[in-house]
């Protein structure tokens, strides 16, 4: 507790502007406040716990999904998925070797797990991206990246018009894997193994919103089993702007905004 009281302190006072060498963004008083609100509601609540990281906002809530709620999930991958993509073109064929699935936003098992994660961080449903399934066979993986935009970058242009910068990533996982598979932050200095329920929490951007180059991770190689979980990525502001359909039993109601 103290220890994590001490990284808390200290992340506040970090704030050299580290990068990996591209424009991915400035100071931005929305982010910081993005990022002071919800590390506040996080600290309040029992169920979570501060990681013992100095250089970002990094936390942990065991047991986050139930076993019903993860097994849901693991069919709905299973029955949907597609080849991982990437935003930026890499060189490196192997960088995200994954399956990824756009789960079903409206629809109600989804849409109570989606509800969840925005509540317990305190940022409104609408400046969230849909839930993304991933799952990784033996030898998958994907490299190390951080979440936020370049906002020198071609995508940015589009991305600043659905919602803007990246803040925050859940990313919860639905199975325990036998071996690999963690997530690790090489510059934090922390690693994640998969645990069956288990949501972790970040703040890509630092105290002053600039997005933080520390919080660089990598879904390690899977040596093992199979690797489920889903990810969410909140933006600074709305990424739904339409008229929000209603999901009714079959399908949804289309009504154009
Ligand atoms: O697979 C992992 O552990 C990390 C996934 C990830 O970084 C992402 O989905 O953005
Ligand atoms: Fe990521």
């Amino acid at each position: 507790m103290l220890a994590n009281r001490a990284a808390a302190r200290n992340f506040a006072r970090v704030s050299k502007n580290r990068n990996d060498g591209r424009i991915s963004g400035g100071p931005s008083p929305i982010r910081a406040r993005i990022g002071r609100d919800v590390a506040a509601q996080l600290d309040t609540n029992p169920n979570v716990r501060r990681a013992k990281v100095e250089t970002a906002q990094m936390y942990t809530y065991p047991g986050f999904l139930s076993d019903a709620e993860c097994d849901a999930l693991i069919a709905l991958i299973d029955s949907n998925s597609r080849p991982s993509t990437l935003l930026a073109v890499s060189e490196d064929p192997d960088y995200r070797t994954s399956h990824s699935s756009d789960l079903y936003r409206w629809s109600p098992e989804i849409l109570t797990i989606d509800q969840r994660i925005a509540h317990l961080l305190g940022i409104p449903d609408e400046n969230a991206e849909t839930l993304q399934g991933q799952r990784y066979a033996v030898n998958q993986q994907f490299r190390a990246h951080c979440d936020y935009f370049h906002e020198s970058s071609d995508y940015w242009p589009k991305m600043k018009e659905t919602g803007g910068q990246r803040t925050w990533t859940a990313m919860a996982y639905l199975n325990d894997v036998p071996e690999g598979g963690a997530t690790w932050f090489p510059r934090a200095g922390i690693r994640f193994k998969p645990k069956r329920g288990l949501l972790v929490i970040w703040n890509n951007m630092m105290p002053d919103g600039t997005p933080n180059y520390d919080t660089l991770h990598e879904g390690m190689r899977v040596i093992e089993g199979t690797k489920y979980i889903v990810t969410k990525w909140f933006r600074e502001g709305a990424w739904i702007r339409d008229h929000v359909p209603t999901y009714v039993p079959g399908g949804i109601e289309t009504a154009s905004s």
